[in-house]
């Protein structure tokens, strides 16, 4: 025989439930894939009446019947369990320890009270074996067992409609259709006298009871029949579970994927003695049975490849078609829950069914998570990248626009691509991130860009304002600050409109773009403030500069030469009145048109202070330099103080004077140069005198030669020593200056006459005047010399003074 049908116990004598053989046989015939096509059929009635014999020509079991030759005595112990062959759909059949035939009272511990009210639970159909003989009778063995099944009954809640299918055996000649309602009457009898809960006191047999009845001939004395009566009782068992059938009722039956614990469980609540409310049952076999579904289908996720392999992808990388491809896997994981629990409770499947989709969610949620990551990520550096490009195309502000909007398109696209149709997450809070990200770089851009333009625009005013303020600046004169002021106005003016249309592409508020025209403008105004210092820091230059180029030119720039008809003074007193007008003009910064006395307060301490003699009167009388500060000016506006403008014209003055001696000298010494002749008296005396000395010179030339001889040696000489030269140090220096090159000069004069005593007359006068030039320039150059200028600094101005090459 095929195993599938081979028996398996299911409670043994002592009521222990055997879990491993239910667990065994459920998979050996296939039983879980069944669904809710599935019937159970069980069979009860008095020991030793050929109910396994029955069963096993019935169905094709192979339940183990009693030797007939060896007496009725009890074979089945406990519920066994068995498929029956070839019955679709695949029907259960349980034979049950037969019944002793005694009354028991009111006691529900009994295994055949039991078994009995399990079978009821557990069946859709349920067999009463009976002897043909015990119908109608008083004693009959069946009537206790119909009292329990009836009793039992109660105690189920709810209970679905149980067939009843009454198998007469050994039936007589009497027909059927006189015994059936005999024993109706019989049943009805006994249902009517067991004690019932209020609930059900005037609830009918039917309602709880499909009762059909069959008789079969016996099998020992008529097998054939037996044989036939049986074949085609097993017709009804054919699609029984079609609406009408044996097993027509399906209200209460459990999937048979739950067949196992459903049947431990009711067996587990029949042995506490308690009262077994089925559709309570129902639904705890359907919640424990949806949730072990639940957790298999978890588990089945955790190691599925497919989730692993993209779990770890989207860790390093995007993902293209994530949503999908994590759509797909938990449509499969939730979908194969849907298939397995269907026959159970649909509001316990549907909860179990939400809990497991939130942990599902909960599992993938962190992938999803970085998946939105990598999409902002790449977002924001797609976004850097065109945004950049795009400023130089279209502006900041139309590029920041259009950018930030196609960029945010892009992102609620990705979001798209990764959403899953399982869950309506919300990645707005990435997507605030991103905007974020993205405002904060669009700030940093910028910033970076406005200090590109405002470097351009400086840059464009330092190079407009620099030199040309150097240079008004240098020049200084009445004009000096009103043409600075207009340069400074022009310049500005003209950068300022080219960087508010620059700004325009910024679209700034208008305060921002006036803060920063306003930074332009203090930025100008710094340049010529600068400037302003530099030249200040230079100014005992410039004044020195400006006194000896007035000095030593005349009106039309020409050297001048002190013939001695100069007026030294005036001259002086010119060329010092243009300095001390320099310095006045270099002494505050005057950006704002406003007039002040500096001027006058300078000419009138300084000038008019040296003019009457020094300084000490007029500071006797009251001292307008004697301050650190100038009268309405600011002290950020002014460059050179009150008292340092003092302490630098004594400097300057200290500093020229040499320059005045040296031109009062040169002039002395021309003036002496053009004297030399004697008076005309001593003339007119020298004739008279002279006239004998003259006339013997007349009478004998050659003393005429020898006097020209020594003049022209005399004058070689006093050139060649630069006895005028040597003197003007004092006596002394000049006497052993004389002494140590007297000698050699002597001797150089000689060879040199010597050399050219060959040459023709008119060439020699000729190389003596070239000597004369050649000497006469060296002595200038060395004079022009002493009056370099040095390093001065001020102490008390605190100003450092560098020097110039003089030009
Ligand atoms: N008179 C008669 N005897 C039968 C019939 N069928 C079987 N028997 C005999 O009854 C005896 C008991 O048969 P089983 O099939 O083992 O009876 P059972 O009800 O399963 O017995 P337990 O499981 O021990 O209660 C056997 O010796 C059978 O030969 C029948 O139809 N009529």
């Amino acid at each position: 025989m095929d195993e599938h049908y081979c028996s398996t116990q299911l409670i043994d004598g002592d009521g222990a439930f055997n879990v491993a053989g239910i667990e065994n046989f459920i998979k050996m015939v296939k039983l879980a894939e069944c669904g809710l096509s599935y019937a159970v059929v069980s069979i009860m009635g008095p020991q030793s009446s050929g109910k396994s014999t029955l069963l096993n020509h019935l169905f094709g079991t192979n339940f183990r019947e009693m030797d007939a030759f060896r007496g009725r005595s009890q074979t089945t112990k406990g519920i066994w369990l068995a498929r029956c062959a070839d019955i679709e759909p695949c029907t259960i059949v349980m034979d049950l320890e037969g019944t002793d035939g005694r009354e028991r009272g009111e006691d529900d511990t009994t295994f055949e009270k039991q078994s009995a009210l399990f079978a009821l639970a557990v069946s859709d159909i349920v067999l009463i074996n009976m002897w043909c003989h015990d119908i109608g009778r008083e004693q009959a063995a069946n009537k206790p067992l119909l009292k329990t099944v009836f009793q039992v009954m109660m105690r189920l809640f709810s209970p679905r409609k149980t067939t009843l299918l009454f198998v007469i055996r050994d039936k007589t000649k009497t027909p059927l259709e006189s015994l059936e309602p005999i024993l109706r009457e019989d049943i009805q009898k006994i249902w009517d006298n067991v004690p019932k809960p209020q609930v059900h006191k005037e609830t009918p047999l039917s309602e709880f009871f499909n009762v059909q009845v069959v008789a079969l001939s016996s099998y020992e004395e008529k097998e054939e029949q037996f044989k036939e009566q049986v074949a085609s009782l097993r017709q009804k068992f054919y699609h029984s579970i079609a609406p009408g059938g044996l097993a027509g009722d399906r209200r209460g039956v459990i999937p048979a994927s739950g067949f196992s614990f459903s049947a431990q469980q009711i067996w587990k609540v029949i042995k506490e003695n308690k009262d077994l409310d089925l559709p309570a049952h129902k639904v705890m076999v359907a919640t424990v049975r949806c949730e072990e579904i639940a957790n298999e289908k978890l588990a089945f996720i955790n190691a599925d490849e497919e989730w692993l392999q993209l779990e770890e992808a989207v860790q390093h990388d995007l993902v293209p078609g994530f949503g999908k491809k994590l759509s797909a896997i938990l449509d499969k994981c939730l979908s194969g829950y849907d298939m397995e629990v269907i026959y159970f409770d649909e509001s316990v499947r549907t909860s179990k069914r939400q809990e497991l989709e939130t942990k599902l969610l909960q599992l993938v949620n962190p992938a999803y998570q970085s998946m939105l990551g990598h999409v902002r990520a790449k977002t924001l550096n797609d976004f850097k990248e065109a945004l950049d490009k795009a400023i130089e195309r279209e502006g900041f502000a139309v590029a920041v626009h259009d950018c930030t909007q196609s960029f945010m398109l892009k992102f609620d696209k990705g979001c798209e691509g990764a959403a899953i149709e399982q869950a309506r997450w919300d990645p707005s809070k990435v997507r605030e991130k991103l905007r974020r990200d993205i405002d904060v770089y669009v700030t940093s851009v910028r910033a970076a860009k406005l200090s590109e333009l405002t470097t351009l625009y400086e840059g464009q005013l330092n190079r407009a304002l620099s030199e040309p303020v150097e240079a008004l600046l240098d020049a200084a004169s009445d004009d000096t600050w009103p043409a600075i002021r207009e340069l400074l106005q022009r310049e500005t003016k003209s950068a300022i409109s080219g960087f508010s249309s620059a700004l325009l592409a910024f679209d700034l508020d208008q305060a921002t773009v006036d803060k920063m025209i306003l930074q332009l403008e203090e930025y100008a105004k710094s340049v010529v403030e600068s400037k302003a210092k530099e030249e200040a820091g230079r100014v005992l230059i410039h004044m020195k500069d400006r006194f000896s180029t007035l000095f030593s030119h005349d009106a039309d720039s020409m050297p001048r030469v002190w013939t001695g008809k100069e007026d030294i003074k005036a001259i002086t007193k010119t060329a010092r009145s243009a300095s001390l007008k320099l310095m006045s003009v270099l002494t505050v910064i005057r950006l704002d048109d406003k007039n002040d006395k500096i001027e006058n307060a300078l000419s009138l301490s300084l000038m008019d202070a040296s003019d009457s003699g020094g300084s000490s009167r007029s500071i006797q009388i009251l001292d307008p330099l004697a301050s650190s500060s100038w009268e309405e000016v600011p002290q950020t506006k002014t460059l050179i103080t009150p008292v340092q403008c003092r302490s630098l014209w004594r400097q300057f003055q200290s500093e020229t004077e040499y320059t005045v001696t040296q031109a009062i000298s040169a002039q002395e010494a021309n003036k002496r140069n053009n004297s030399m002749l004697p008076p005309p008296w001593a003339i007119v005396a020298i004739l008279i005198l002279g006239f004998n000395e003259f006339m013997t010179l007349l009478r004998n030339p050659l003393y005429l030669v020898v006097i020209f001889v020594i003049f022209l040696v005399g004058k070689a000489l006093w050139v060649q020593l630069d006895i005028s030269g040597v003197f003007s140090n004092g006596a002394l220096p000049g006497l052993l200056s004389l002494s140590t090159r007297f000698l050699p000069t002597v001797m150089n004069i000689l060879k040199r006459l010597a050399d050219e005593g060959q040459r023709p007359a008119a060439p020699e006068r000729n190389r003596n005047q070239e000597l004369e030039t050649k000497s006469f320039r060296n002595g200038m150059r060395s004079n022009s010399s002493s009056d370099a200028s040095s390093n001065i600094t001020s102490s008390d101005s605190g100003i450092e003074y560098s020097s110039l090459p003089r030009q």
